[in-house]
């Protein structure tokens, strides 16, 4: 029996436990406690600055300066840093895409079935507001050509911008974290209720904030950030064309990649609603941040740079790169497509080739396949398309292969708190798993 409280919620009676703790007390911590949550809450932040002050027209990184002249030509000052107008204009943008994500008519996918037996449904959005959106930008483009005012707007912005995105994150995990107190107790996730202010305040107190039917966490994991990781890009492209009358190849190949990325999740947002982030994450400033402000200003790094630094790849180059996304991306989609197939319908007949083990829990774990090479072979391919991305910027610096190096530890410490996971879902039947699957993430390697 299916019942819906008009909130987005729908309960299955017949399935939910008799007596759930909704507010369970967590027990260890992840990211070395409130002391790793305190450092990266102040290093992320900053080391978003530190690339844009660290890469830019004084050199990447920025060597052709003294010290002394660096102070003087690139410390900003507070108008430079901040404007209230551009914050204004970031509220703006993320206020008029959760209004659409609110108000466009679409089918609601059901999440997966929480500890206290209902399943949430939720509006995903991203492909209808994304679509219209870059439709209006390449119609602008279009009319207006590469130097349409908005183009030239944000990077003259881009400082402004990050700043605004930088007070946004922190101000929405607060709302959100004081919030989680309300007297109604909702439901908190399992690993960010410590009762240390700092780290639940981190790692996300509650686990599904929502809105009347605006599913916070969702609407921001694949909403303004990524979508503006892909406009910057183009604004990039743009001030390239500016400056030099023409958009290098490696430019082109940035732009494509990682809007193909961007798009790529959009496309197959319903598979977000079984990540980690959704499913056991609470939402706190690691998503905030991570979503608003990290993917948007860092992970467009490498166009920022070609903006500055036009690098010509050539025929060889740009075939190289292409490869390399490729098997990338092969990697990437297959592994993910093939999870997300056996779980949607495990005894579909095209999977029937796949090796499985049978668990307690009533769910099975594949052992064959892209599974079997090792635990997770998606986040592989994720990453050799990460160097498909760093690759075009040229060998000249070592500041745009930050994607790769930091990408790593991401997947690293991702791995490790999704075997922390499986492990309390799956008890010895994970470790029988992993005596099978050996390999966490290159297989025979690691
Ligand atoms: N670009 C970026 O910054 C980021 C990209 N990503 C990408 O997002 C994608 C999704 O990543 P993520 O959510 O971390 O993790 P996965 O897609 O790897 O999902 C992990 C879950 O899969 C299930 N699972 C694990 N092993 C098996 C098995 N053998 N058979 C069947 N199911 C299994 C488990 O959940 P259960 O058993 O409950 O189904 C586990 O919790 C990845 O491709 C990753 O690279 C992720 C983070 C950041
Ligand atoms: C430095 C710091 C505090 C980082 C926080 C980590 C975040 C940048 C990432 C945590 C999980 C993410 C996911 C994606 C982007 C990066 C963050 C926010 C994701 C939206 C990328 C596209 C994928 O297809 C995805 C939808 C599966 C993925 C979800 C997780």
């Amino acid at each position: 029996m299916v019942a819906a409280n008009g909130q987005g919620k729908l309960a299955t009676a017949a399935s939910a436990p008799d007596i759930i703790d909704k507010q369970a007390r967590t027990h260890g911590y992840d990211f070395a406690g409130p002391f790793g949550a305190a450092a990266v809450s102040i290093v992320a932040p900053s080391v978003a600055y530190l690339l844009y002050f660290g890469c830019n027209e004084h050199g990447c990184p920025p060597t052709r300066l003294s010290w002394s002249q660096y102070v003087d030509q690139v410390i900003p000052t507070w108008n430079e840093l901040f404007s209230l107008e551009v914050l204004g204009y970031v509220v703006a943008y993320i206020l008029g895409l959760a209004f659409l994500n609110v108000t466009i008519p679409v089918q609601e996918k059901l999440g997966v079935r929480l500890k206290t037996g209902e399943r949430l449904s939720y509006r995903l959005t991203s492909l209808e507001t994304f679509v219209p959106l870059i439709g209006a930008l390449a119609f602008g483009t279009y009319n207006y050509g590469w130097e349409w005012s908005l183009w030239t707007w944000i990077w003259d912005h881009y400082l402004h911008l990050l700043t605004a995105a930088q007070i946004v994150s922190f101000a929405l995990a607060c709302f959100i974290y004081i919030a989680s107190f309300r007297s109604s107790k909702p439901l908190l996730a399992a690993g960010g209720n410590s009762g240390n202010h700092i780290y639940d305040w981190f790692i996300g107190r509650e686990l599904n904030p929502r809105i009347g039917r605006l599913d916070i966490k969702e609407f921001c994991e694949l909403g303004p950030g990524m979508m503006g990781w892909a406009i910057l890009n183009a604004a990039f492209a743009a001030h390239q064309y500016q400056t030099i009358g023409r958009i290098t190849d490696s430019m082109i190949l940035i732009n494509i990649f990682q809007f193909w990325y961007v798009f790529d999740s959009f496309y197959n947002e319903p598979a977000v609603l079984t990540t980690m982030d959704i499913v056991s994450d609470g939402f706190g400033y690691m998503l905030t941040f991570g979503d608003l402000t990290w993917v948007p200003f860092t992970y467009s790094l490498q166009g920022r740079f070609l903006a500055m630094y036009p690098v010509d790849l050539g025929v060889l180059g740009v075939a190289g790169v292409l490869l390399v996304q490729g098997i990338g991306y092969y990697i990437f989609r297959s592994a993910n497509n093939q999870k997300n197939a056996f779980r949607t319908n495990p005894d579909d007949p095209k999977l029937r080739h796949l090796k499985y083990i049978e668990t307690k829990s009533g769910r099975r774990l594949l052992i064959s396949g892209w599974w079997g090479l090792s635990r997770h072979t998606n986040y592989l391919g994720d990453w050799i398309m990460g160097w498909a991305w760093c690759l075009p910027t040229g060998f000249g610096t070592w500041v745009t292969y930050f994607y790769v190096g930091y990408f790593a530890v991401l997947l690293i410490n991702r791995e490790r708190r999704d075997d922390g996971h499986c492990r309390v879902k799956y008890g010895a039947d994970w470790d029988r798993y992993t005596s099978i699957v050996k390999s966490r993430i290159i297989p025979g390697i690691y």
